[in-house]
């Protein structure tokens, strides 16, 4: 079986967590692009749901596959999000924005009743940081934030770079909402708690990937089938307003 087999069977799991009438959050990444995929056959079918896209490559793809969408305005709280991630802990903390779109993304999760995370197996980490955190930042003075990101992140003892995220012709990547992103390669995260609060108090920060305590459940796709993790206790983010 193949990584994208799993992705598959973790899309599919998911879907026995929609329920008609629900309005979704739909993800963004590859692992989504497959649910949103199963959800169009399950509209066709007759499921009758709505969902809310996280980034314009997902508003094609549902457009593509069918799925009625709505907006944030007319919808600000929904019943679900299912969403891919780059990383998943055993405590249910992710580290999310490898396609750019985490923004959108935490502001959709926290929206939403409960967020359903799916993932292939090489997701699951014991320890976040391998993957390089994502932080969305207003281009103006981008240099400067990057400075001070490096300086607290040294301040805070994490080691590594933090690097301007460019796409393939050397340009900066653009988010949908008009940003760039910083990624910080810092290898091991002992602290996401102190690291998330301490990077929201820089000007020109707009937000970052790490996940805590919004996702309700992951579902993970490997070798040896399904698997979930759940939170062992799990507080609601004082930022979910729904
Ligand atoms: O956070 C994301 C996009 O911003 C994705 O969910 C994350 O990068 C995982 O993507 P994939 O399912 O392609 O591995």
């Amino acid at each position: 079986m193949s990584i994208q087999d799993f992705k598959r069977a973790a899309a599919e799991a998911a879907l026995a967590h929609v329920e008609p009438g629900m309005k979704l959050g739909l993800g963004t990444g590859s692992t989504a692009a497959i649910f949103v995929e199963l959800l169009g056959q399950k509209v066709e079918q007759g499921l009758d749901v709505v969902g809310v896209p996280t980034s314009e490559a997902t508003r094609e793809l549902a457009e593509r596959f069918g799925v009625p969408l709505t907006t944030m305005k007319d919808e600000p709280e929904l019943d679900l999000t299912i969403d891919g991630a780059d990383e998943v802990d055993p405590q249910l903390r992710l580290i999310k924005g490898g396609g750019g779109a985490l923004l959108r993304e935490k502001i959709v999760a926290c929206a939403s009743k409960r967020m359903i995370v799916i993932a292939d197996e090489s997701k699951r980490v014991e320890r976040l940081g391998k993957f390089p955190l994502p932080i969305e930042v207003v281009p103006f003075g981008k240099e400067s934030t990057l400075r001070a990101i490096a300086k607290l992140a040294l301040r805070l003892g994490l080691e590594g770079e933090v690097v301007l995220r460019r796409s393939e012709d050397g340009c900066p990547v653009v988010t949908d909402s008009g940003h760039v992103i910083l990624d910080g390669h810092f290898h091991r995260i002992d602290d996401p708690e102190g690291l998330a609060a301490a990077l929201v108090s820089l000007p020109g920060v707009v937000e970052h990937g790490l996940f805590l305590g919004l996702a309700s459940l992951a579902i993970i796709a490997g070798e040896n089938g399904v698997s979930t993790i759940e939170p062992t206790q799990f507080q609601q983010s004082p930022r979910r307003i729904a």
